[in-house]
């Protein structure tokens, strides 16, 4: 092989950014409303095994960002997705895509824990049965074990499984929400303010629960809080009108930002 094919290969295989392995990439991407561009140009790695976070002031189009990557912008009526974003090389946009498939494989838990109205079992059995990864009972029992344990849940719930999962206090239902999510076996996970709803102790076991996933899955974080960021990220993309100023390591980004704006926003001078 070449020192040109060594180097194409390298570069195919992890983040410009970041000597690690790449998951998703996003390339040239702008995201309308109607006419309005709410994402302007946008281009991101976002590497396998980390914690990258998105950071800006509210209304810079973290979110809208966020449910670009698996598709959610789809179930908006007037949004639109241009640019190319994909998962393991893959297009995601491309026809064809299985967007149902897609949607497990980059899981989502919100800013509002949202648990089916359904027991503790339901919310985690009911996305393996519906993706058919599970054929006996005895299966799903193991997955539904499983999902509660990596979520840190099982020791609370393991004695009410038939209970409703909305019955559970807000930091349960998150945790409920991501077990979930984890279920049908993802490789990503996009956390849309996972913890705005929670009080600083189930904050904080969110926090160490993001910690633990961080071994198997890449998970993307959208918060308001500079302090959460710096506490489970190791990547961080500043947002502004639109835009990703600044990308790096959560370090960096924190002790030694590059541009005047990412100062700006992370010593609160606005935002
Ligand atoms: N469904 C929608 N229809 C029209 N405009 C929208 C829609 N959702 C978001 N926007 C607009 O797109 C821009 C980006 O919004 P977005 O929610 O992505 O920002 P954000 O950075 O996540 O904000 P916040 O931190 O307040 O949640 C904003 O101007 C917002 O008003």
């Amino acid at each position: 092989m070449n020192a040109e094919a060594i180097h194409t290969e390298v570069k195919a295989e992890t983040t410009p950014y970041f000597d690690a392995p790449l998951k998703m990439s996003a390339k040239n991407v702008s995201v309308y409303y109607g006419d309005k561009r709410a994402i302007d140009d946008v281009s991101i790695d976002i590497p396998q095994r980390y914690v990258t976070a998105f950071i800006g002031p509210s209304g810079c189009g973290k979110s809208t960002f966020l449910r670009s990557l698996n598709r959610m912008n789809d179930t908006i009526a007037n949004a639109r997705v241009e640019g190319e974003i994909t998962l393991d090389g893959d297009d995601i946009y491309r026809s064809g895509m299985d967007v149902v498939q897609l949607r497990a494989r980059v899981g989502m838990v919100f800013q509002k824990p949202n648990p089916f109205p359904k027991s503790i079992y339901e919310n985690i059995a009911y996305g393996p049965r519906i993706h058919g990864i599970t054929g006996s009972k005895a299966e799903l029992d193991e997955i539904v074990e499983q999902s509660l344990r990596r979520a840190g849940l099982w020791d609370e719930v393991k004695d009410r499984l038939a209970d409703s999962g909305t019955a559970l206090s807000g930091g349960q239902q998150q945790r409920l929400c991501i077990a979930r999510a984890i279920a049908v076996d993802p490789e990503v996970i996009l956390m849309d303010e996972p913890c705005s709803a929670l009080d600083p102790i189930a904050t904080a076991r969110i926090e160490e629960l993001i910690d633990d996933l961080r071994s198997r899955y890449a998970i993307v974080i959208v918060t308001h809080s500079m302090q959460q960021a710096a506490r489970v990220s190791q990547r961080t993309a500043f947002f502004h009108l639109g835009k990703v100023v600044e990308y790096g390591k959560t370090s960096d980004i924190f002790t030694n930002p590059r541009e005047e704006r990412t100062k700006d926003y992370i010593t609160g001078r606005y935002g």
